[in-house]
């Protein structure tokens, strides 16, 4: 793949609804936007999931700039890529900066099946038509309130309803959602909010018959998820402790967690994130495809990894219109009945808009080999 240029977009895009974890409330959504085009005029787009604050991991907005702009884009201008499958071996000795490397190794896959003719699902070898999908709910004033919200995505048809929860936020909240929703599949993730002083509380969750607990302790632990995975039925699935397949075969080695979340971003890239899906494929590990609030362009890339066999679960991959008034691509991620039809258009299917683009681009700068 001859390059021409690579461009990093500043990107501010204002929310639909404001967004509460455990980690804070996010009210926009300031984040990179990757395009490579190749000599022929082809465009390939990446995302990068990092945010304004270093809360979910260690990785920002700056951060991801700096280190695109001077080690990871000099990297790729340094190497011949005749396939991106080769991308995780170029940056390989750049340590963590994950969701950097995420995002421009998604806009050189993108663009390769562009030029393959090949839509990102087939290029990954997906199968899958259309794929299941959940929600994600942030954490609500009221249990009443959130009872509200699960109401409104069962109605619209999502196949799961995943709660934000904390310390104070928990199992009440839950509590009242079985009330209304006895058989709903339902689950939790509390993004770390707690510590082994909070097991017995947290053993509470057993009696709601939930899908899984996502991340409750520690974001850099999987010792201590092992130690309460053997205290209660109700699988755990971990999110933020995971980076790598390696980390991946050593939580589930060590009996960790039953499930995981992959997030594209999180792993540093399409290839990572095979790897996790075909280890946990050979394990009898289920997978689904984590959410980091996407524009439509890593709105896509999701949509892509989701069609991989071994994402049995649904995922956090919902409609643009949850998140955007109006979001970056045409045609938006539509659901309908829990269902995303999966694009059959070369690279991710969903075409950039370009007025739209420009609209939230806060500044750019463009790179040359
Ligand atoms: O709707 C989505 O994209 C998923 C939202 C979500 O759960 C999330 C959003 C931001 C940071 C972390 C997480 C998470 O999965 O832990
Ligand atoms: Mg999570």
């Amino acid at each position: 793949m001859e390059l021409h240029s690579i461009t990093l977009r500043a990107m501010l895009m204002r929310m639909r609804h404001p967004f509460t974890t455990s980690l804070g409330t996010e009210w926009d959504k300031y984040f990179i936007l990757v395009e490579a085009r190749d000599k022929e005029g082809r465009s390939g787009w990446g995302e990068s999931v990092a945010s304004r604050e270093p809360y979910y991991n260690e990785e920002t907005v700056s951060t991801n700039w700096s280190i695109m702009k001077e080690f990871l884009i000099p990297l790729i201008w340094a190497h011949k890529i005749s396939h991106p499958q080769e991308i995780g071996a170029i940056f390989r000795h750049i340590r963590r900066n994950n969701m950097a490397k995420a995002a421009l190794d998604g806009a050189l896959w993108d663009l390769y099946a562009k030029r393959q003719g090949l839509s990102l699902s087939r290029l990954l070898g997906g199968e899958k038509k259309e794929i299941e999908v959940g929600i994600s709910i942030g954490i609500q004033e009221t249990a009443e309130k959130m009872v509200e919200q699960v109401e409104k995505y069962v109605e619209e048809g999502y196949r799961r309803i995943k709660v934000k929860i904390q310390p104070g936020d928990d199992i009440p909240v839950v509590a009242a959602i079985r009330r209304r929703f006895p058989d709903i599949r339902l689950m939790v993730d509390a993004n770390s909010a707690y510590t082994l002083a909070d097991l017995d509380h947290l053993a509470q969750l057993d009696q709601f018959n939930l899908m899984m607990i996502e991340q409750p302790l520690a974001h850099d632990d999987i010792i201590d998820h092992a130690t309460f995975q053997k205290r209660v039925k109700t699988p755990i699935c971990l999110d933020e402790s995971i980076h790598s397949r390696e980390d991946a075969r050593k939580a589930i080695e060590l009996g960790s967690c039953k499930i995981i979340n992959i997030k594209i971003g999180r792993v540093g890239g399409l290839g990572e994130s095979k790897a996790i899906h075909d280890l946990c494929q050979e394990k009898g590990i289920p997978v689904w495809c984590g959410g980091m609030c996407e524009s439509g362009i890593g709105r896509g890339h999701n949509v892509a990894i989701t069609t991989l066999s071994g994402f049995t679960l649904p995922g956090d991959t919902a409609a643009s219109s949850r998140y955007w008034v109006q979001d970056l691509i045409d045609p938006e991620v539509m659901v309908e009945k829990g269902l995303i039809t999966v694009p059959q258009a070369p690279g991710i299917g969903y075409d950039p808009v370009a007025r739209r683009i420009d609209e939230c681009t806060l500044y750019s700068e463009a790179f040359r080999p």
